[in-house]
């Protein structure tokens, strides 16, 4: 697949922030339609990488091409690329709804979209309560609410499943596959390795640099060996050793 016809396609991406290196010679791409995993453990540089593909973070080196262009360079960008992460959600003191509408309004949608996304994430009866008080799983439903406002291309949502009870995880599993059945791509980073296992077709797993690139059956040999245990042979395991790969 050539770097134009991949949704995302990251290119020897770098980022250091003085003596730290969050992200090294990394480069990988996603192809339509999949729903992928980017892995790696607490540091590992998902979140910086995420950021970088945005536009919210510059690149030391390398690039990074959503649909073929920078995220900067590309036409109705906030329609085609809708995101979940921290720092880009709600103001807390608003309503959920209101939150959206807002939202809805930036982007020049009718307002009754918002009373749609709020159903299709579960959130119609706490719609009109106070973002500050919703709980994390709540709030991570409002996220994904705002990302799927515009109908997106390409999901980027950065941790989903965080705070999300045994219901919630079924449901963003559901909801993930469903969006991806419509023909829509999603990236998503994550370290839960069993909730991921069940959700992505490809993964991406990083530690500073790219570890590995490819189907989640090829890894796991069609299902043969837990991911935590590819995982772990990829980046690591300090329990056996006392130096991380
Ligand atoms: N703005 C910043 N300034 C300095 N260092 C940063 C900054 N952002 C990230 N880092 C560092 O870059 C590295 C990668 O961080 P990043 O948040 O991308 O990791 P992550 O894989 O998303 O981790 P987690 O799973 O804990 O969210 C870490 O060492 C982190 O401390």
């Amino acid at each position: 697949m050539s770097a134009t016809d991949a949704v995302v396609a990251v290119e020897n991406l770098a980022k250091r922030y003085g003596e730290v290196t969050a992200v090294e010679d990394l480069t990988f791409r996603v192809r339509p339609g999949r729903i992928v995993g980017l892995l790696g453990r607490n540091g590992a540089g998902k979140t910086t990488t995420l950021r970088m593909l945005l536009g919210l973070t510059r690149p030391s080196s390398g690039t990074a091409a959503v649909f073929g262009r920078p995220y900067a360079e590309l036409p109705r960008a906030s329609h085609r690329v809708g995101v979940s992460m921290e720092g880009v959600g709600p103001t807390p003191g608003t309503s959920g709804r209101r939150d959206l509408k807002i939202w809805a309004k930036t982007l020049g949608l009718p307002a009754a979209r918002v009373d749609e996304v709020l159903h299709e994430v579960g959130l119609d009866d706490a719609a009109d309560r106070k973002v500050k008080g919703y709980s994390l799983g709540m709030r991570q439903r409002l996220n994904l609410a705002t990302a799927l406002l515009a109908d997106p291309e390409l999901l980027v949502l950065d941790e989903p499943a965080n705070g999300l009870d045994p219901d919630g995880i079924r449901w963003l599993r559901t909801t993930l596959r469903r969006l991806a059945g419509e023909g829509r791509t999603i990236l998503l980073s994550s370290h839960l390795m069993a909730e991921v296992e069940q959700t992505v077709d490809d993964i991406v797993v990083i530690q500073q640099t790219l570890r590995y690139c490819g189907s989640l059956d090829e890894l796991t040999g069609g299902g043969t060996r837990r991911l935590e245990d590819c995982f772990f042979e990829l980046v690591g395991d300090p329990s056996r050793s006392q130096t991380h790969a």
